[in-house]
């Protein structure tokens, strides 16, 4: 997959298929363009085209909030979740106010050349340009929209998968993104307590814009230097502690080394239970090895 900055290019290597979206999380319907895209390539001898955007264009739009920068995916996430998706040309485009104000008739000429299209794919309820167009067909382009990929609760949506996350519901976000979510932190020191209950755990600093998991402890595997392995991950305040600081720590199973400085991928497989204020250490630890073995038993459904 090639990289490219819209505003530096004038034409692409070769004609394309080309695919146009924000994609917060590549989910199951995302997934469902590239499909298309992928067999429409092949059929037509084209290279796969993305036009995306490196932040949400809801930005562009409306009061700024925190919130609005975070994502499902890292940027490096996204990235290999477009090449694992077929994407031969990946195009990022800064979804600025002039680029908004164009209308559609506007916008296709502009991208006519740099894109150099064949077929365009996008999304049934996808729209472009200031006068919010939906794209159709015409003598010299073809036009395809794809349809909605629904499952017992309706259409799959970015939205739907970041309220599971919210809530916690880990599970039902992999079963709607088609792979599971994963966060990657940086190891750093917390207060050394960890292994005086006898699980050492990572604390993590998060320094992409991602959506955390409600607070809770959960069933995770854990990428260390390349090797996945089982362990369970706290997200929450620490109360029996008196923790003032939201924390997410991870303690990895049948594993002892000092870890501090690596980072760690962290895939989100279940929500085990709610964070507790216990009175002691005892209740604590007692409970963590219950926990201990639901993460053990826990067989990730592929
Ligand atoms: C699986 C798991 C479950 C946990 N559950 C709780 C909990 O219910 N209540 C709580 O106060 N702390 C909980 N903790 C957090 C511990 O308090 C924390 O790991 C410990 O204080 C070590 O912190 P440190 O890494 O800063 O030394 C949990 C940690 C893990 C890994
Ligand atoms: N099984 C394990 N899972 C996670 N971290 C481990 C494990 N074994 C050893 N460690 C190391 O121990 C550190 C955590 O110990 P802990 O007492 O909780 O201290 P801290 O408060 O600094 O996190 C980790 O950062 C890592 O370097």
């Amino acid at each position: 997959m090639q990289i490219f900055n819209y505003d530096n290019i004038t034409s692409l290597p070769e004609k394309t298929v080309l695919v146009l979206g924000y994609f917060d999380g590549l989910h199951r319907g995302h997934q469902a363009l590239f499909e298309e895209a992928r067999k429409v390539a092949t059929v037509l001898n084209l290279k796969i085209a993305v036009l995306t955007f490196p932040e949400k264009p809801t930005l562009t739009f409306q009061k700024f909030e925190a919130e609005m920068l975070l994502k499902l995916t890292s940027d490096v996430q996204r990235e290999r979740l477009f090449e694992e998706n077929g994407v031969d040309y990946l195009v990022y485009k800064d979804f600025t106010s002039k680029f908004a104000h164009q209308n559609s008739s506007e916008f296709l000429s502009a991208i006519r050349p740099k894109f150099k299209p064949e077929v365009i794919v996008t999304g049934f309820d996808y729209t472009t340009g200031s006068d919010m167009v939906n794209l159709h067909s015409t003598e010299d382009l073809k036009v395809i929209n794809v349809s909605e990929v629904k499952d017992r609760e309706g259409k799959i949506s970015s939205s739907r998968i970041r309220e599971a996350i919210q809530a916690g519901n880990v599970a039902l976000a992999n079963e709607l993104l088609g792979y599971k979510y994963e966060i990657t932190g940086l190891v750093v020191h917390g207060f050394a307590r960890g292994r005086e209950l006898g699980y050492p755990t990572a604390n993590l600093v998060i320094k992409d814009f991602i959506h955390l998991p409600a607070a809770g402890v959960y069933t995770v595997d854990i990428k260390e230097e390349g090797t996945w392995r089982r362990g369970f991950a706290s997200i929450g305040y620490n109360e029996t502690f008196g923790g003032k600081e939201k924390t997410i720590e991870v303690h990895i199973f049948d594993f002892s080394e000092e870890i501090y400085g690596e980072s760690l991928t962290v895939r989100w497989l279940d929500k085990i239970r709610d964070m507790q204020k216990f009175d002691g250490i005892d209740g604590l630890v007692a409970q963590m090895k219950r926990d201990e073995e639901k993460a053990r038993n826990y067989l990730a459904a592929e």
